[in-house]
């Protein structure tokens, strides 16, 4: 199943640098180690914006929710979520 995902950050500004920069490294780790297993297929940064907006491709709801709650910077995002299904005029027939 395929899910839009978008991401909004928001880091308290009285954060230390040093938890910052841990926070970004172990949320850098897993992402990329989602895209690397095919579960986040798409990654976009929204331009002038700390956002993202991706595509997940997971079996269901649940696993959305376990995969999108173990981020690490999860405390600090409000996320929207949206189910997609294959358009009738896409030419991408893995589209599901
Ligand atoms: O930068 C972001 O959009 C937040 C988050 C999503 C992936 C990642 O590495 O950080």
């Amino acid at each position: 199943m395929l899910f839009k995902v978008e991401m909004k950050v928001t880091i308290p500004h009285d954060m230390p640098a040093d938890v910052i920069a841990d926070i970004k490294a172990r949320e850098k780790a897993y992402a990329q180690a989602l895209q690397a297993r095919g579960k986040w297929r798409h990654l976009w940064r929204i331009a002038g914006s700390y956002a993202n907006v991706s595509i997940f491709d997971v079996a269901d709801n649940a696993e959305l929710q376990e995969l999108i709650s173990g981020l690490p910077l999860f405390p600090y995002m409000d996320i929207g979520v949206a189910p997609l299904c294959r358009h009738p005029s896409s030419i991408h027939e893995d589209d599901r």
